[in-house]
């Protein structure tokens, strides 16, 4: 009786039990070959033994061990044949198959070469004979939906084994076959597997002291071989060692590794060097099993688990403040910020921003991210102990920027960063960091960034954020600009302290799966926010208070923006998309702005609702005459803090000021002159006008007419 071996199945290789007529190919050296042979013929499969009856160094060539293996079978009502080819002859093995059985029934192939010592021999005998008979036989197989295959590697291929450098290079790449067989079969239900068996054979019993040949017996490797063969094992690209009664399997794992390549620091073999015990420390390491897992192409680890800093850390790191940083500054880095959100001579509105001789030279409001930002990039994330993110995966989700006094033009800013929060949002994890930034001691504004980072997700963590976006109202738009990023956007806006590669080096960006390198989410920010400025703000620095931005997709440097606008009361939402493609790039957006309260010049304009308020208090202190003319005429009460929300201009070329907006319409015109000294102190920005007209200094003399028109003559303004 045949021995039903260690695995206590009825058939292996077959689907059902009344299909006999499987096929197994089996490469006999005598050892583990006839082994598996007989094994499989016992339980009912058809075998084609294979031998070419080599010695160890793959001379000579005799019949006498596949047909001495064959009668074996044979003698026990076995049904097998015996094939002299060479592996390298794969089509007549299958062939030799189909002439005896008469089909191929369900295949397994199991190539066993053991051989030694010719490079060529060796490269062609195990690699290429394995692929070349693999290959004879998968059509069948993938024709049948059924197919098992098994290679035959060794230690030294996988370890390496001092003198067998051929050897251990042809049976590593038998290794590499399998896996990839393993891929392309699994969907045909054909599985590949690989074993490094340890057995005594006619090839090793030269090599091995003989009892060691003896304890490592075939009979301890075929039923490995049996099983990974049957219908019912799912195994598929797995890699076994088996041998002396033992199994067991071995995979690939890496270490959580290091991210070598930072935003502002280049890769260098120094930083190789001095990361060498993180890039080698296995704690937290993964099992990657497919070359999606492969880190170098992108998918980093957290691709295929959640970086463990996110499930095991965060909630420690909550609360953890950044270093505090310093951020020295002048005009210089105001005008670059300006030129690098599109800002442009062409527009003269836009030379209070990039002229710093302009009497109100400004920093554009969004200029509040920079110093924040500088917080973070200097190393900022980085020293966050544990948290080893890859950059190529971290987009900027979200900004919110809040002011609470005017941005200088120029000094020294300290910014002080805490992580907030860190968000589980699926595709991703969001870390969400809260940066102060002062300005001796007094704070100028608050920053929140959202950090993105891709397939860092489902660690368990909550998803909701403190300042959501907003969707704009549903109606059509108050108001529209469109404007052009140019091709070197990006490389300009990244001058203003953002280096992330990701905006500049192709290949960077090709890591993080872009096909270029696209533009900064702050900057399509500092776009949209600036049309708003101009849209409802009249470009007044002072008037902004607070902007909500989400980058819903990325931009590429030289595409059109298409800001949309609505204003809501005293907040404008805002939506932009690409023009070229329609994609909304940033959604759930809105600019909250302050009254226009704030008297300020403006290329030589006066301009403030005050400054009427204040004209309207001049009036009534005039004469009450004069006021109930006024009221006659316009429908206006002029009280003593005056009443209006309209729009005042003074002119000081013209010496005239013209009522733009009147709240019943029509134009009052007015007249009056102040000291030139004073006026001299206000256009030098020494008196501020505001003040000034409060304190009185500012003077209003001589005659205030009504009439159609409303102008104010400054006196003598034209020697100025
Ligand atoms: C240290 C330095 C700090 C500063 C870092 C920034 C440095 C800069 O140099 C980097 C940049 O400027 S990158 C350029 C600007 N950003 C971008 O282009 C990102 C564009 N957005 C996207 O691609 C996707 O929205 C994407 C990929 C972000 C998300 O898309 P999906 O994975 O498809 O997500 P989705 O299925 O739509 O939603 C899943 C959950 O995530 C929330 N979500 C979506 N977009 C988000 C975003 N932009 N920010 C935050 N959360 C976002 C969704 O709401 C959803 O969560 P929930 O179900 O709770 O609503």
């Amino acid at each position: 009786m045949w021995s039903s071996g260690a695995i206590a199945l009825e058939k292996v290789g077959h689907r059902a039990p009344a299909e006999s007529s499987n096929l197994t190919v089996v490469f006999v050296s005598t050892g583990l070959g006839r082994e598996y042979a007989l094994a499989f013929a016992e339980r009912g499969a058809s075998v084609v033994v294979n031998d070419l009856g080599g010695n160890a160094k793959g001379g000579g060539k005799s019949s006498a061990a596949a047909d001495k293996v064959v009668e074996e079978i044979r003698a026990k009502g076995g049904k097998a044949v015996a094939n002299y080819d060479s592996v390298e002859d794969g089509e007549k093995l299958i062939q030799s198959a189909l002439k005896e059985f008469g089909r191929i029934g369900e295949c397994c192939v199991i190539y066993n070469g053991f051989l030694f010592v010719f490079q060529d021999l060796i490269h062609r005998i195990h690699l290429r004979g394995s692929f070349l008979v693999t290959r004879a036989a998968w059509d069948h197989m993938k024709k049948q939906k059924f197919g098992r295959i098994i290679m035959t590697t060794s230690a030294a291929g996988i370890y390496g084994n001092f003198g067998q450098s051929n050897y251990s290079a042809a049976k590593l790449g038998l290794l590499g076959l399998a896996n990839t067989l393993a891929i392309e079969g699994s969907k045909h239900n054909i599985y590949c597997n690989t074993i490094a068996p340890v057995a005594g054979s006619r090839l090793t019993e030269t090599v091995m002291p003989p009892d060691l040949v003896a304890s490592l017996k075939p009979e301890y490797v075929a039923p490995l071989v049996l099983w990974l063969c049957h219908e019912q094992c799912q195994e598929n690209g797995g890699l076994f060692e088996v041998g002396a009664g033992w199994v067991g399997k071995l995979r690939w794992e890496r270490s959580q590794g290091q991210i070598m390549r930072q935003k502002s620091r280049p890769m260098t073999p120094e930083a190789v060097r001095d990361q060498w015990d993180k890039i080698c420390d296995f704690t937290d390491a993964t099992k990657p099993t497919t070359i999606q897992g492969q880190h170098a192409l992108g998918s980093i680890t957290v691709n295929i688990s959640p970086n463990p800093w996110f499930r095991k850390k965060r909630a420690l790191a909550v609360g953890q403040k950044l270093p505090v940083s310093t951020f020295n500054f002048n005009h210089t880095q105001c005008i670059l910020y300006a030129l690098g959100v599109g800002m442009s001579t062409k527009d003269p509105d836009h030379l209070r921003f990039l002229y710093e001789g302009h009497p109100d030279f400004s920093c554009l409001p969004t200029f509040g991210v920079i110093p924040s930002q500088a917080a973070m990039m200097d190393g900022g994330l980085a020293s966050i102990p544990g948290l080893n993110i890859d950059f190529t995966q971290v987009l900027h989700g979200e900004q919110y920027l809040e002011f609470y006094r005017p941005l200088p033009t120029s000094g020294t800013l300290t910014s002080e960063a805490t992580i907030a929060d860190v968000l589980d949002k699926g595709s991703g994890a969001v870390i969400l960091l809260d940066v102060n930034t002062y300005s001796g001691g007094e704070l100028i504004c608050y920053n929140q960034f959202s950090v993105f980072v891709v397939g860092a997700g489902r660690f368990g963590g909550t998803r909701t954020s403190a300042k959501a976006p907003l969707p704009p109202p549903k109606r059509a738009p108050d108001a529209v600009v469109t404007d052009c990023t140019t091709r070197d956007q990006a490389a300009l806006y990244r001058l203003s302290g953002d280096w992330n590669p990701l905006h500049i080096d192709p290949g960077f960006a090709a890591m993080g799966g872009f096909k270029a390198p696209i533009l900064h989410g702050l900057c399509s920010f500092g776009f949209a926010a600036r049309h708003v400025l101009k849209q409802f703000a009249n470009n007044d620095p002072s008037r902004f208070k607070a902007i909500k931005v989400r980058f819903a997709k990325p931009v590429m440097p030289g595409q059109s923006l298409q800001t949309a606008m609505w204003k809501e009361g005293s907040r404008i939402h805002i939506e932009c998309k690409v023009k070229e493609t329609s994609d909304v790039v940033l959604s759930g957006a809105y600019v909250d702005l302050h009254q226009a309260r704030q008297p300020s010049f403006t290329g030589g304009r006066l301009q403030s609702d005050l400054v009427f308020t204040e004209i309207g208090r001049r009036i009534s202190e005039v004469g009450p005459e004069l006021v109930k003319k006024v009221n006659a005429v316009f429908g206006w009460e002029i009280t003593k803090e005056g009443k209006t929300a309209a729009q005042w201009t003074i002119d000081l070329k013209n010496g005239a000021g013209s009522l733009q907006k009147g709240p019943y319409g029509g134009k009052v015109d007015v007249t009056f002159t102040v000291a030139d000294e004073d006026f001299m102190e206000v256009v030098q920005g020494k008196l501020n006008p505001q003040k000034a007209f409060f304190s009185g200094k500012l003077k209003v003399r001589g005659n205030i007419m009504l009439s159609q028109k409303l102008e104010v003559i400054l006196k003598d303004y034209a020697k100025l």
